[in-house]
């Protein structure tokens, strides 16, 4: 399998070479050559999903020196639970907050240190991962990279615009990840990161990659947990189900809309979107552009720009066809606390308010058959979440271990030259 810049179909790279880049030097995002078709019956006998992976992901590591390692990955990657559970309304909910910092994002994050770290081994020079996080993706690499030889973590947050706890999963490592709070937005610190890819000499100084969903090495496993819960859904229910994903930088929709292209039993997927509106305004008028960002009580998905909407628009270049395989409904913030307020009469569920956007939107649609993307847990929001529901969320062990540790972060002004100046010292 090779993989190709969506600035260029005549840029092919390995895996490796892709995972290694982290953007195309032309700046674009590698895709796969070819989505290639995978038998999701054989995925019925596996009960735990780290053996879909490595099936799902079998073609996608084809012809690269990382497929021997690819058992070693998967079973270091889905080392913790990841339930499909049965609501009630023809709902199901995916669990994704079950890793170490709490959020989806620790799937894409583990891939990726198992990957770099074998691709890096032995190496004269350290790689250095730069992350723009609008919160729960910094924690996750800070996590998953943190004291791995040969690899420094460059995280970069808006500060102020993240939930505390989030903060705390951002700050409170030392050693080989440093932390900056960006005066800004988290556009700001995604348009940083992009600046510094298209930067040649910087990029070549620090031997840069990515761990955001701009690297294919996020998409790729995310696409596991689609297959899995689709699979899982039709053998309980008989039926495909539908997804309502909380969508922000749109990498992990991508992931389910790749699973549904490899041949997953996935019927429609709607994107569940915050006051942010790049998506629903592109599918409304056809035209796409980049907004300010929007601050709101589910800050992980303030994106005004998102990466991946370049992905979406080099699958599907003709806006009517990409109106036929997704949808997306807006959630203003009123709405999104209302659902928590509600959750516990309504579903005995505490959401987080990303969760809750999506759940707004099930509780939207009138068809059966859904299944709500449960994208972080609701502890990393205590203080959105514990005035609406009235009583304290009990927080996960891995997340309360993190909370007395020190804070090692610098703040930053929005701009590579501050960066640059910021990483010499
Ligand atoms: N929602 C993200 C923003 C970064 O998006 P990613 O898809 O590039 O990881 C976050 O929580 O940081």
């Amino acid at each position: 399998m090779k993989y190709l810049s969506t600035r260029n179909p005549d840029h092919l790279v390995s895996l490796s070479e892709a995972l290694r880049d982290g953007l195309a030097p032309d700046g674009g995002l590698y895709v796969p050559e070819t989505l290639p078709h995978v038998d999701g019956t054989k995925f019925v006998g596996h009960s735990h999903i780290r053996y879909i992976a490595e099936d799902l992901l079998a073609p996608f590591f084809a012809g690269d020196p990382l497929a021997h390692d690819l058992g070693d990955i998967c079973d270091e990657t889905f080392d913790f639970d990841i339930p499909l559970r049965d609501l009630k309304d023809d709902t199901a909910l995916l669990e994704l907050f079950h890793g170490p910092t709490a959020a989806f994002k620790d799937v894409g994050a583990g891939f990726l240190a198992s990957c770099f770290s074998r691709l890096n081994k032995g190496a004269e020079e350290p790689l250095t991962v730069l992350v723009a996080t609008s919160g729960d993706t910094g924690g996750a690499v800070a996590a998953a990279f943190h004291g791995k030889p040969n690899v420094n973590v460059v995280i970069l947050y808006p500060k102020g615009k993240v939930s505390p706890r989030q903060e705390k999963q951002l700050t409170c490592w030392d050693g080989n990840v440093r932390t900056f709070g960006v005066h800004g937005v988290f556009d700001d610190c995604q348009r940083i990161v992009k600046e510094a890819f298209a930067d040649e000499a910087f990029r070549d100084r620090i031997n840069l990659t990515s761990a955001n969903s701009i690297n294919i090495g996020r998409l790729l496993p995310q696409m596991t947990y689609y297959a899995a819960s689709s699979v899982w859904y039709r053998k309980r229910h008989g039926v495909e189900p539908n997804y309502v994903v909380p969508s922000g930088n749109l990498g992990n929709v991508l992931a389910c809309l790749y699973a549904r292209e490899c041949g997953m039993p996935i019927g429609e997927v709607v994107l569940a979107v915050n006051e942010n509106k790049p998506v629903v305004h592109f599918l409304e008028t056809g035209e796409y552009k980049g907004f300010d960002t929007v601050a709101t009580v589910a800050n992980a998905m303030d994106v005004g720009d998102p990466s991946n909407m370049e992905r979406l628009r080099h699958m599907w270049p003709d806006v009517d066809t990409i109106r036929q395989k997704i949808s997306a409904y807006q959630v203003d913030d009123e709405t999104i606390r209302q659902k928590i307020r509600t959750g516990l009469d309504d579903w005995g569920q505490v959401w987080d308010p990303h969760t809750a956007c999506g759940v707004a939107v099930r509780e939207q649609l009138d068809s059966p058959h859904w299944i709500v993307v449960s994208t972080a847990h609701p502890a990393k929001f205590d203080t959105v979440v514990e005035p609406l529901i009235e009583r304290e969320v009990t927080i996960p062990d891995q997340l309360a271990e993190l909370l007395d540790r020190p804070d090692y972060s610098s703040e930053l002004d929005p701009s590579l030259d501050a960066l640059e100046a910021a990483l010499v010292d």
